[in-house]
Order: C-alpha cells, then structure tokens, then sequence
C-alpha cells in the first residue's frame, strides 16, 4: 500500500477481434471482415487498486458479445451502425460500465467482376481483396449522465490509402539557412498513405435498455439524413473528394493540398464538425546520372526515382467546423 500512488485512469478491453459474417439473400451473399477494438472505463478501480475482479466483465466476454451482436444485429454490414450498436450495448448491459470505445477496422472485401454472356457481372458470392486500405470507425458510448441519455460521439474514415502523382506537384520558397540541402523544385513527384478521420458531433442514443429499440435510434438507411452519421455514403464522398482534389490540385505543399481537401469534406457534410489527415510524403528522389553523362536531375529529364520508405515527411492537421 502507497499513500503516494492512485489509479488516474483505467479502461480495458479485447484488442483485434477478427470478425467475419455473411449475410445472404436468396443467392447473393454479402460480407464483412472487421478487427474490432473495443474498452471499457466505469467503476471498475478495484480490480486495479484492491485486486478485486468482481467488477470484470471478462475480456473473453467482450470479444464473446461482440460475436453475438455479429450474429444478431441488424446493422452489422455498416461499421459505424455495429459499432454504436455494440458500444450501448455493453454500457446499457452493466450498470458500472460508463462508457465503451469501439473501434473498427474494416478490410476491403470486393465483388469479382466475371464476364457472363459478354457483359461483365458482379459475382453473387465471390470477392477479392481489394488493397489494403482500410475504412476505420471509432465511436465512444457515453452514458456518465445517466443509462437513459447516452451518447455516442463517432468518427470515422480510411487508412492506408496509397496514392501518388507523377508532375501536377512543387515546392518552392521554404525557408532557407544554413541547414537546407534541398533544392526548390516546381516539378516533383507526391504520393503518401492517405488516414484520414472525421468526427460528427455527439448524438443522443436512447432509450437503449432493450438492444432491439436501438432500431428506432438508428433511422433506416434510406431514411438516413444526408451528410449525418447514419448516412453510408458520406464515407464514400469523403474518399472521392481525397481522390480528386489530390489528382487534381497544383500541389504547393503536402500541407496545402491536405487543407484543401478537408475544407471540401465540410462544405459537403453538414453534420462533420472536424476532418484530421496525416499524410507521409513518401520522397521519390530523383537518381544522380550525371557521373554517366545524363541529366535525370532536371525535373523535366528526371525519370528514374529512387522511392524512400524512410525517413519520410509526415504533415498532419485537423480542420474544424467554424
Ligand atoms: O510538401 C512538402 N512539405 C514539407 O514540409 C516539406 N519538407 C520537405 O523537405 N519537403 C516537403 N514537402
């Protein structure tokens, strides 16, 4: 015993719950693979403080539950839907448990494409991996104040989304001392690994006891607000507009083109209140010839690059709603 010590925080849980589910309709299947993260904080200071495990809910139970919603809910092929569902769960289930982190990861299982009679059709029950970006969810069930005014705060958003731009990008006109070796160049090559993450602001989750009323919480797809968190094309949108303002703007600075992109996700979505990016700049240098007698460091006559995993550039920030 220490009077000089105390537990300031705790939250525990189970880490990388790989999930898999089918959905099937007549012939044609659907599916889902997420690794899900979910935490729990409430009072549970004694299982820390007095090694008094009365307090646990199991890890093994959480990952249990988290199957048994998989199985059960109706919202298990929209990430952010699941991850809500689960969360209040857990916290309308125990009474000492006073807010749950969910976090998915989903993986990106696509539809095979098979020529049928000449046309290309989307195939019933067979899919590829297609790249290892992922669309991440992270949502917090609060229910401090109280089992019946729960709220859920939810971001959600994509990593590992790997792009590059071989001309269309520069940077020029950066400080300048004593330390700069790097050459001011109008033409360079930009790629990065796209995170990028956006939250929308809380909203209430009530009344929860009975998981089944969650469905009145939760509006149906097609009745889902536009540019609100129930809406499952806003995931979508925001990743075009990445796409396109990345392919498309005269890039200054990874720092410019990421503004511009964020500025685009809130004019388009009115219920997104920030969008966080963090970009590597995954540096292409340009192979030194000239000991052959060839110019390859001329941006316009440079056209074999080295690529640098390390070390690399890494520009991050969050753009807020005014
Ligand atoms: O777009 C860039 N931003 C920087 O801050 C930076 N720093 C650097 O060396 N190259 C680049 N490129």
């Amino acid at each position: 015993m220490s009077a000089l010590a105390y537990l300031s925080s705790a939250r525990y849980g189970k880490d990388a719950v790989r999930v898999f589910r089918v959905v099937r309709e007549r012939s044609t299947h659907t599916v889902v693979e997420y690794n899900v993260k979910v935490l729990l904080e409430g009072n549970i200071d004694i299982s820390y403080t007095k090694a008094d495990n009365s307090v646990i809910v199991a890890t093994d139970s959480i990952k249990n539950i988290t199957y048994y919603l998989a199985k059960v809910s109706p919202h298990i092929l929209i990430p952010e839907r699941f991850a809500v569902h689960l969360g209040t769960h857990i916290v309308s289930k125990y009474a000492h448990i006073h807010k749950a982190f969910v976090d998915i990861e989903q993986l990106r299982w696509s539809r095979i494409v098979v020529g049928k009679d000449g046309k290309p059709q989307p195939h019933p029950h067979s899919f590829f991996r297609d790249g290892e970006e992922k669309r991440t969810v992270k949502v917090q069930i609060d229910g401090t104040a109280g089992k019946d005014k729960i709220q859920a705060h939810v971001s959600a958003g994509i990593n590992d989304l790997l792009v590059l731009k071989s001309t269309g990008s520069s940077f020029t006109s950066f400080i300048r001392d004593e330390y700069t070796l790097l050459k001011e160049v109008d033409d360079r090559i930009f790629s990065t690994s796209v995170d990028l993450n956006y939250t929308f602001a809380p909203i209430n989750i009530s009344p929860p006891r009975d998981e089944k009323k969650l469905d009145i919480v939760i509006p149906a797809l097609d009745q889902a607000k536009s540019g609100s968190v129930w809406d499952s094309t806003v995931l979508d949108r925001a990743r075009t507009v990445t796409l396109e303002v990345f392919a498309e703007d005269e890039s200054a600075s990874v720092q410019a083109t990421l503004y511009k992109m964020a500025e685009k996700i809130i004019a388009e979505n009115a219920d997104i209140q920030t969008v966080s990016y963090a970009l590597p700049n995954k540096h292409y240098i340009p192979v030194d010839m000239s000991y052959m007698g060839l110019d390859n460091i001329t941006p316009a006559k440079a056209e074999v690059f080295q690529p640098v995993a390390a070390p690399s550039g890494f520009i991050t920030a969050t753009v807020s709603r005014k």
